[in-house]
């Protein structure tokens, strides 16, 4: 495991500059490679730069070979148009599962390896390890900090040369790490928000890609209530962002995003966080993704996460001969929403998952019949 160069990927955050120290500590030949996935807009707002000047200065501090690249075009063909599709169509995709299938896992996997590198790894939290003959991909031991929901995607090949090195650690030790070493990202806070878009308004963003196309916001129940400026500005669940006054015979409770009829250009709102049109019990997914290369039976119960920061939840998945799955919880779940995607865990370990197509959620069922 320990022969050969191996490539951190340095963002310019503590997380990945620890990776680097805890391999440079263990004796391995490490070199930092940064990437640049967004051309500068001029905005103002990329932290692109200072991210890789931060880079540079903790390759410098632990005296390791500094390399940068630049996959913007990579990007934009491999996450930013299909981002853009996917909002256009209505429904909320997650570039960062996508960001990790197409361009950490293998753009920079296959730079890596032209700089003569047989391995890589990031600051991710979650851990690999090998097991009954394969390769697993597990939970970050940080339990408010696992990234494996963004991971799922991997197989087999990337998991065989790749290393998690802060896995196992609490973020609170890993912050402490970099102190002790003077890592000039000690400091750092974390990033939030979807990289290309950080801490800018993020309708503002996407209205520069998608513009605004006003329609009718509507009551299940048909009553109109508002003006909207768009419905792929809005996802299920939402309760920001709702021009809707004071409606005769509603209280004047908050009122959140149930449905949206693209074609019609209509977004569907009830009153209630928990409203009963926004929960379902079963999921219809795009066909999925098995880490260890095949699912464990066509039918089998395990626990699934539908979004990054949500508590797992026991379900029986069935796998359809196309791949698809169908997914039942045991319990209702709120706003499960197209285009995200639904993971799957066996304990620790994380078997896979698949982008979500539909669900049974009311609502969505009429439009749904209604479309077709
Ligand atoms: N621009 C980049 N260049 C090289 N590697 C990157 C870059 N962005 C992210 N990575 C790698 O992917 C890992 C996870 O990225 P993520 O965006 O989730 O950052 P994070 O959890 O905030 O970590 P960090 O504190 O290292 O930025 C990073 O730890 C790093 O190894």
């Amino acid at each position: 495991m320990s022969g050969g160069r191996i490539i951190v990927g340095v963002s310019g955050g503590v997380d990945s500059s620890v990776a680097a120290l805890l391999l440079v500590r263990a004796g391995r030949d490490v070199a930092g490679l940064f990437m640049q996935n967004w051309e500068d807009d001029g905005s103002g707002d990329c932290r692109a730069e200072d991210d890789r000047r931060d880079a540079v200065a903790v390759c410098g501090r632990l005296g390791i070979p500094f390399f940068s690249r630049n996959f913007a075009k990579e990007y934009w063909a491999g996450v930013f148009e299909h981002f853009l599709a996917e909002y256009r169509a209505g429904r909320t995709p997650n570039p960062d599962v996508l960001c990790n299938r197409e361009i950490k896992f293998k753009t920079f996997l296959d730079e890596a390896r032209a700089l003569g590198a047989e391995r890589i790894a990031t600051g991710h939290y979650a851990r690999v390890d090998r097991h009954g003959g394969r390769w697993r991909l597990l939970r970050g031991v940080d339990a408010g900090k696992d990234q494996s929901y963004f991971l799922h995607q991997l197989g087999q090949a990337q998991l065989a040369a790749t290393e998690f090195p802060i896995g196992h650690l609490p973020k609170a030790e890993v912050r402490r790490l970099a102190r002790e070493a003077a890592l000039p990202t000690h400091a750092k806070k974390d990033s939030t928000g979807i990289c290309f878009i950080g801490e800018r308004d993020f309708r503002g963003f996407l209205a520069q890609y998608l513009p605004a196309r006003r329609g009718e916001i509507r009551t299940v129940e048909g009553q109109r209530v508002g003006e909207h400026e768009g419905v792929f500005y809005y996802t299920l669940g939402q309760r920001e962002g709702l021009q809707i006054g004071g409606v005769r015979g509603r209280p004047a409770a908050p009122w959140y995003v149930v449905g949206k009829d693209v074609a019609a250009n209509v977004l569907y709102v009830d009153q209630g966080s928990d409203s009963p049109w926004l929960h379902s019990s079963t999921l219809m997914s795009e066909p999925a993704h098995w880490v260890a290369g095949a699912p464990p039976a066509t039918r089998f119960e395990c626990t699934a996460k539908t979004r990054y920061r949500q508590a797992d939840e026991p379900c029986t998945v069935r796998v359809g001969d196309d791949g698809r799955l169908a997914v039942r919880f045991d319990a209702p779940q709120r706003a499960v929403t197209p285009g995200q995607s639904v993971v799957l865990y066996a304990g620790e370990e994380c078997l896979g998952g698949a982008v979500i197509e539909s669900t049974d959620a009311p609502l969505e069922r009429q439009l749904r019949e209604r479309a077709a």
